[in-house]
């Protein structure tokens, strides 16, 4: 660990221990909003490629795919990505071509990447690819593995994946309980990989990233820029403090986000957030995220549950709302989402959407997540219907909750006022999608940095909305 630490030194970073939560990494100067506190290319990587779906291996594209002729597992879009990877998957290529057709089925996505993992060490050990201080398998040796708190169903099951990639890397010494370990370190410490619009691409491990710990109340947010992992700060980290990120969706309850965490990477959060569990204003987050509404419509009260469990009670108002309406709404609400989820026609899946959140506005406060996620849903599928006009009044009525629940310079704020300026843009309201654009920009220059295609894209809308706007603007003068 000296020789990280001795490389982190000159990026204004430190590592340190704490009793609670294990190695962390500090900043050793102040960071501000925007800056890049560390990136790091992943240790391995794999796309989530599925029957429904493949991508790249190297860049992830879905484009121009053609299958390793030799494997038939490993899809490439052109010879450039496959140039990239090939010190590696001439490796793996070999072990998996001598697979039999089924066996080859069960090489899922994590198994690739056990496999991909131990054939790295043994190139690096082998001196075939370079070995440096932020790029060498004694950093996954020291991630973090939670072996002793994980049942016996988890490990079972860790077993038998380690069985599978023992029997594919046929290496005589090789121990399949290390292996158990190293998926057990794969669930705490691999991250997601997402596009700039936080859409999920692969799994990769950066075992450096990996030892910036947990907070519901981040200072730092972690963005890929195609496969590198980049920590931005999103707050001013003073000298001496820890970065942090967030792990799980913020827009929680605490008790969900909690709930969460402990299942997941098998500890309790005692970030600022979390400590407030059971004050007041938890209680009231909570409950306006998950709980229900006041059944007067003019009050914006939020209902907690009546000690004689009958019904609940308007923390605004004090009026009652029965415990079996709700119920009733709730298990209609459910038999609608079991349809929608499982239709295949879109028109279809409108109309349930349409209904579901008609029955959630009945029941769930305005702020609900829960009603936010029904509109992102009819969002998505009005977009896919191209009904533009109706996309945006959708996306209005989410900005506000996205305003309220990820504050601050949050990506997904950010890329809410994109997706609205966008649909303002292509329905002619040229002055509010100046005003969502900008929005978007101010956040997003923060979180994703400027130079990426993705923000050159935005900046560049930006730039053409605002000239379309003076050219509207001479043209009525000139009238
Ligand atoms: C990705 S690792 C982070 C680095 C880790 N601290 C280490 O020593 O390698 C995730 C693990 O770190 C610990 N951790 C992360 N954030 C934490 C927090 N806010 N409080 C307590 N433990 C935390 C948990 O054990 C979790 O499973």
């Amino acid at each position: 660990m000296e020789e990280l630490q001795a490389s982190l030194q000159p990026r204004g970073l430190t590592l340190s221990t704490f009793h609670d939560k294990g190695r962390s990494l500090l900043a050793a100067r102040d960071f501000y909003p925007g800056e890049v506190i560390i990136s790091q290319e992943p240790y391995v990587c794999v796309p989530n490629n599925s029957l429904s779906e493949s991508r790249c291996d190297g860049c992830f594209s879905k484009s121009n795919l053609k299958k390793c002729s030799a494997c038939h597992v490993v899809w490439y879009c052109g010879s450039s990505c496959q140039k990239l990877e090939w010190k590696l998957h001439r490796l793996e290529c070999q072990l998996l071509a001598k697979l039999d057709k089924e066996r080859r089925k069960s090489v899922t996505p994590t198994i690739r990447m056990m496999v991909k993992l131990y054939l790295r060490r043994k190139l690096q050990n082998g001196n075939v690819i370079p070995v440096t201080a932020m790029d060498n398998y004694n950093l996954v040796e020291a991630l973090v593995s939670h072996m002793s708190d994980i049942d016996e169903k988890q490990l079972l099951l860790y077993a038998q994946m380690a069985n599978l990639v023992n029997l594919i890397l046929q290496l005589p010494n090789n121990d399949i309980k290390e292996i158990a370990e190293n998926f057990s370190k794969f669930a705490c410490n691999a991250h997601t990989i997402c596009d700039s619009e936080l859409r999920p691409l692969g799994t990769g491990l950066y075992p450096v990233i990996s030892i910036i710990n947990h907070s519901c109340l981040p200072n730092a947010v972690l963005i890929f820029e195609g496969r590198l992992a980049v920590v931005r700060a999103v707050q001013h980290i003073p000298k001496d403090s820890e970065v942090s990120i967030s792990y799980v969706e913020t827009a929680a309850s605490t008790i969900t986000r909690q709930k969460t965490l402990k299942e997941q990477y098998l500890f309790t959060c005692t970030c600022v957030r979390c400590n407030k569990l059971g004050q007041y204003g938890d209680i009231q987050e909570s409950a306006i995220l998950e709980g229900y509404r006041c059944r007067d419509n003019g009050c914006s009260g939020f209902l907690l549950r009546e000690s004689d469990e009958k019904g609940f009670v308007c923390q605004q108002c004090g009026l009652i709302r029965n415990k079996e309406e709700i119920r009733k709404i709730a298990s209609d609400i459910k038999a609608l989402s079991d349809k929608a989820s499982s239709s295949g026609n879109l028109q279809e899946a409108i109309v349930l959407y349409k209904n579901i959140e008609k029955l959630q506005k009945e029941v769930y406060h305005p702020f609900s997540i829960i009603l936010l996620r029904t509109r992102e849903k009819l969002l998505e599928i009005l977009m896919q219907l191209e009904e533009w006009k109706e996309a945006l009044t959708i996306c209005r009525l989410t900005i506000p909750v996205y305003e309220r629940f990820y504050p601050g310079f949050h990506p997904l704020l950010g890329l809410q006022y994109y997706s609205c300026g966008k649909l303002e843009w292509l329905l002619g309201e040229t002055d509010d999608a100046i005003k969502s654009f900008t929005k978007a920009v101010d956040i997003l220059r923060i979180t994703h940095g400027t130079s990426t295609p993705f923000m050159k894209e935005l900046l560049m809308k930006l730039e053409e909305a605002r000239a379309e706007a003076l050219f509207k603007l001479s043209s009525r003068e000139d009238s």
